[in-house]
């Protein structure tokens, strides 16, 4: 993969598995990929592949039901290499790494604003938990992170409540309290799919803003190829819980190998190619993710599959970057493997 130096989170063979009525979910089977310092990974997939077990996995905010069985994922921090996955929950380590160096966002920013303090109040907080910063350099930042976000009177909207709030001016209040600590890793779930494009725009600028000013690096978890073309440096493309194919945007955007990600990109209007295009949908549906087909999981879909395809192919390098699980990649590809 990359040099470490550049490497942010490096999360190797993760597999986490969910147990609901002793019936075992394996949610995540196996998942591998970098988040690089000052550049974007795009995680993309249909719903129910994973992408969100991802980022819980990362954060420890797993539910109950679900543990992470095997496999690593490390935060090369400026204070030496941080094993997550071993972490406790919230245990103090891991409360100190959770929304001060590494901070998420969501799509619904309810789910991080706290509708009973002000906005400024809970940035303020998250200041004084993770710094020490006096009480009134902590309300400067607040309110110069507001502003920041693009937030109007700011010196007054620092005392307002979320619900005082528009749903844009909450994403953005909730991505300030995201970015108080400065945060090496930003990790982002669908965070715009509620807003409209104006808003997404200016909230995807603010992104690439903290990514070449920071050098944050940014897992941005999308349903949208347009949003993976415009923002992403590499992108990662999950089917079943694993990664079936990742590379750098060109890689898979331009050379896409696997079926899936094929599927994946004629199943969406690409901007400029006119309103004529051939979109298709992808044929079929998921599997049960409690009765899994055993070899590759996309097999059931595609139209390149063989006999060969009960068995689970293994990853193979296309490019030292680019990477695919497909039995079939060399004719696909066009070339031979690395
Ligand atoms: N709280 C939960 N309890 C039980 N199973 C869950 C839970 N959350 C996720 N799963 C299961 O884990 C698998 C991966 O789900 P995940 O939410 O990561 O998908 P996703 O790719 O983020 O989908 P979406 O795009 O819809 O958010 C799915 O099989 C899902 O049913």
């Amino acid at each position: 993969m990359t040099d470490t130096q550049d490497v942010a989170i490096s999360v190797r063979g993760l597999k986490t598995f969910f147990y609901t009525n002793n019936r075992c979910n394996k949610a995540l089977n196996g998942v591998s990929f970098d988040i690089k310092k000052g550049k974007t990974l795009c995680i993309v997939g249909e719903s129910g592949c994973g992408k969100s077990v991802t980022a819980a996995s990362i954060m420890q905010l797993l539910p109950t039901l679900s543990r992470i069985e095997e496999g690593e994922i490390i935060y090369h921090s400026d204070r030496g290499d941080i094993p997550l996955h071993a972490l406790e929950r919230n245990g103090r380590e891991m409360r100190r790494v959770r929304g001060a160096e590494i901070a998420m966002i969501f799509q619904d920013p309810m789910t991080a604003l706290n509708p009973v303090y002000s906005v400024g109040f809970q940035i303020k907080e998250s200041l004084k938990y993770h710094t020490d910063m006096s009480r009134r350099a902590a309300h400067e930042r607040a309110i110069t992170l507001l502003t920041e976000m693009g937030i109007a009177l700011p010196e007054k909207r620092v005392n307002d409540f979320p619900h005082r709030y528009s749903g844009g001016m909450r994403q953005r209040a909730m991505i300030a309290m995201a970015m108080a600590c400065n945060p090496k890793v930003l990790i982002a779930d669908e965070p715009t799919t509620a807003l409209d494009v104006t808003i997404q725009a200016q909230i995807f600028e603010l992104m690439d803003k903290l990514k070449r000013e920071h050098g944050t690096g940014i897992m941005l978890i999308t349903h949208d190829m347009g949003v993976v073309a415009e923002l992403a440096d590499d992108v990662a493309v999950m089917y079943m819980g694993n990664i079936v194919e990742a590379g750098t945007v060109d890689e898979v955007l331009r050379n896409p190998v696997h079926p899936y990600t094929r599927a994946l990109l004629a199943s969406v209007p690409v901007l400029g190619n006119g309103k004529d295009q051939d979109i298709k949908a992808i044929r079929g549906s998921t599997p049960d993710p409690l009765n899994r087909p055993k070899g590759c999981q996309f097999a059931d879909r595609c139209d390149f599959a063989t006999a060969q395809c009960q068995a689970m192919p293994d990853e193979t390098h296309i490019t030292p970057t680019h990477r695919v699980m497909c039995w079939r990649h060399e004719e696909l590809s066009g070339h031979g493997a690395q």
